[in-house]
């Protein structure tokens, strides 16, 4: 059965033209082009397997990593692959690496923070990896509050010299990833001291180790902290503490764009919010939600390809059983989730969008739009990631005892995935953030501040305007309701713009209606999910309820024919998916047979240990010895 498409019947039922519908995953037909080359090119090099990762020990993994960053790096070098290749690439490498934080944190920080003049002497270093980076912001103590780091960085006028120093074992830097065992710089966060007086936290470029022997520097104490959920998944990243012993660095690498520190020591600050010390995390929350989508419409095309695939109960007459996709229960876990990842998808790209806009407006001075751009990423990158972490879950489970297989790709994914609801910002500690952006701009309303952007719709919720006192009655002790709020603010905006995305023109035969589809089943399962709240505060009828529920079910009859192909319309290669059941043919059976007989348990028919611990058991020779 080798070379058969099991799912070919399934691909022919389709309604819409999937390579259209390819594109608009993509975001562009250069878009599509690029990541359709290279996952292809990853793909068929055997220099990027990686399906022997749960069998590895540890240091064989990360050895392993350090191989694979180093081929990877060669391919883009010898192939003089672009920026935007290059990312790609590294993407379907698909394996967490130091690589990560260099090209992901540390180059933005040097970007958002840095003067021209530091721009120009560490990128090109960085750009050619003569240099490796991480970002060393989170502490044993802290990692939400941020304000309450304790390293510090005190300035010597006396040799023009910041000493950083670690004053306490809470100050030891923890977490950061590429530190552990790779990087040989960071940027390190460090209270600001100058002439005895403290100004806050701020960034600072450390080396860390030789570049000639890879050693610590003097003052330097730097290692991994230890393994982490899952085998295989994250572990492939180094993730790492450091303690300064008052290391001296020189003035000109404290990152200078928001507040600046004189030779004869005089604390500057910038005409720009210091909030933008925060910068690197805004821009890293928008990519954040970015790959919410790549995460979850993962999961989603491995659990529905399987769904086609298997097959339970309902057997007519000796006939074919039903397949599971068919079960209506199967289609209100499955396809609210198939619907998110579209969801996510646009809401990235909208993002994305935010992102560049508030970036032009800053370097044009115009900080206006600064704390709606931090609201929106924290907020999105709470909810996405929140969503795709538990939509992975349920994926596993719609895979039901097969999800539990590591060769599912499921594990790994969900163990690689799920600590994205906690870096770059707690979701919970993230969402009050938003909650406290909603209270201030409710706290403005009738005032001549006009709310713009995501929080217009305030204006017109005449009720919101009678709640202003009720602001004044304490953030925390609402804070539970106020997470809520923060939640379906941000929904609303996810619902609406992807209406907004369905208000453009979209090629393709049938490709607009599919995602109409999709867009309504994802505002109708929330409609759904929260009857409750929309009920109770009179925003819909019971009858209303019972017309969204019916009408669900009717999309997911009309998602149903098109399942697969809307699943074939992220493109995923096999490597990528890393799935057995999720793989384009649906040549489930065979392939997880096979498997299983290349476990290295299976090497041989009797186990080590047989005769050490069975046999003994089986004689009876462990009770007689006792006795
Ligand atoms: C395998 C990888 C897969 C996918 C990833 C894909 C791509 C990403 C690429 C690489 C990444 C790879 C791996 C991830 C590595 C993760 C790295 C990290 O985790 S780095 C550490 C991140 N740490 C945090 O996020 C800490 C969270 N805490 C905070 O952000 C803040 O301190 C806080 C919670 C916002 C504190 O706020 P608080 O109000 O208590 O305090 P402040 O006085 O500091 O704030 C006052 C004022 O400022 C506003 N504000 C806060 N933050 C920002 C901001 N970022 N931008 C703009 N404004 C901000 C705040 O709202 C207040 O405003 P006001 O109300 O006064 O108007
Ligand atoms: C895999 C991984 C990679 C990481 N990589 C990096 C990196 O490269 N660089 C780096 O600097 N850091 C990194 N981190 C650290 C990460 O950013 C922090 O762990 C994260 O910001 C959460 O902070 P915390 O650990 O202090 O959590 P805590 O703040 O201690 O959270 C614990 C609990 O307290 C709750 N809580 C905290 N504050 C409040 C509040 N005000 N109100 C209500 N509840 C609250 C939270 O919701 C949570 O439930 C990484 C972490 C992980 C897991």
């Amino acid at each position: 059965m080798e070379g058969v498409d099991h799912l070919a019947h399934e691909r022919n039922k389709s309604e819409f033209d999937v390579d259209a519908m390819k594109i608009v995953w993509a975001g562009s037909p250069h878009a599509f082009d690029v990541s359709d080359r290279i996952s292809k090119l990853v793909a068929s090099d055997p220099g990027f397997r990686k399906d022997n990762r749960s069998t590895l020990s540890r240091k064989e993994l990360f050895k392993n990593t350090l191989r694979k960053a180093a081929y990877a790096w060669k391919t883009i070098v010898d192939l003089r692959l672009s920026e935007e290749e290059a990312a790609k690439l590294r993407f379907y490498v698909d394996e967490p690496a130091f690589t990560d934080l260099h090209w992901g944190m540390f180059i933005p920080a040097i970007k958002g923070q840095g003067t021209e003049e530091q721009q120009q002497k560490w990128l090109p270093l960085a750009y050619k990896m003569q240099i490796i980076g991480c970002y060393a912001q989170t502490e044993l103590g802290h990692g939400s509050n941020v304000q309450g780091l304790e390293t510090t960085a005190t300035f010597d006028p006396q040799t023009d010299e910041f000493i950083i120093h670690s004053p306490t074992l809470t100050s030891s830097k923890w977490w950061p990833g590429g530190l552990g065992k790779v990087a040989t710089h960071a940027i390190a966060y460090a209270r600001l001291i100058v002439g005895g007086r403290e100004h806050g936290v701020n960034g600072f470029i450390v080396q860390l180790r030789s570049l000639e022997d890879h050693s610590p520097l003097l003052g330097i104490t730097v290692g991994d902290i230890g393994m982490k959920f899952g085998n295989g998944a994250y572990n492939t990243m180094d993730n790492g503490v450091l303690r300064f012993d008052h290391v001296r660095i020189p003035r000109n690498q404290m990152l200078m764009r928001v507040s600046q520190v004189t030779c004869e020591g005089k604390y500057k600050q910038s005409d720009v919010p210091r909030q933008l010390v925060y910068g690197t995390m805004v821009y890293v929350r928008q990519t954040i939600v970015a790959d919410a989508s790549c995460a979850l419409s993962r999961a989603v095309c491995i659990a529905t390809r399987y769904s086609a695939v298997r097959r339970q109960f309902g057997s007519q007459n000796g006939g074919p059983e039903t397949q599971v996709i068919d079960y209506k229960t199967q289609q209100s876990r499955l396809f609210p989730l198939l619907a998110s990842a579209y969801a996510f998808r646009f809401i990235g790209e909208w993002l994305k969008w935010l992102y560049a806009d508030v970036t032009q407006r800053l370097q044009a001075n115009d900080f206006s739009t600064l704390p709606e751009a931090h609201a929106c990423t924290a907020g999105l990158k709470s909810l996405t990631t929140t969503a795709t972490a538990d939509g992975i879950e349920e994926c596993r489970k719609l895979c039901g005892g097969h999800g539990y297989l590591c060769s599912s790709g499921l594990p790994e994914l969900f163990a690689v995935y799920v600590p994205a609801c906690t870096y770059e910002g707690d979701n919970t500690v993230l969402l009050l953030q938003v909650a406290r952006f909603l209270m201030k701009t409710v706290s403005q309303l009738g005032s001549s501040k006009k709310p713009v952007g995501t929080i217009a719709y305030m204006t017109r919720v005449e009720h919101l305007m009678q709640c202003r006192c009720g602001v004044q009655r304490g953030f925390a002790e609402l804070s539970v309701d106020l997470v809520e709020a923060a939640v379906a603010h941000c929904q609303l905006i996810v619902v609406s713009k992807f209406i907004e995305k369905l208000q453009q023109e979209i090629p393709g035969k049938g490709v607009k209606q599919q995602l109409e589809v999709l867009c309504n089943i994802y505002a109708l399962f929330l409609l759904h999910k929260h009857q409750g709240d929309f009920l109770s505060t009179g925003c819909i009828t019971p009858k209303h309820a019972a017309l969204a529920n019916d009408e669900l079910r009717s999309l997911y009859s009309q998602v149903r024919p098109n399942a697969i192909a809307l699943v074939d319309a992220f493109n995923y290669t096999d490597h990528y998916l890393g799935s057995i059941l999720g793989c384009y043919d649906g040549n489930v059976y065979p392939k997880l047979y096979e498997a299983a007989w290349k476990d290295p348990l299976n090497e041989s028919v009797v186990p080590d240990g047989y005769h050490q611990y069975i046999r003994p058991l089986l004689k009876q020779e462990i009770r007689t010895a006792r006795l």
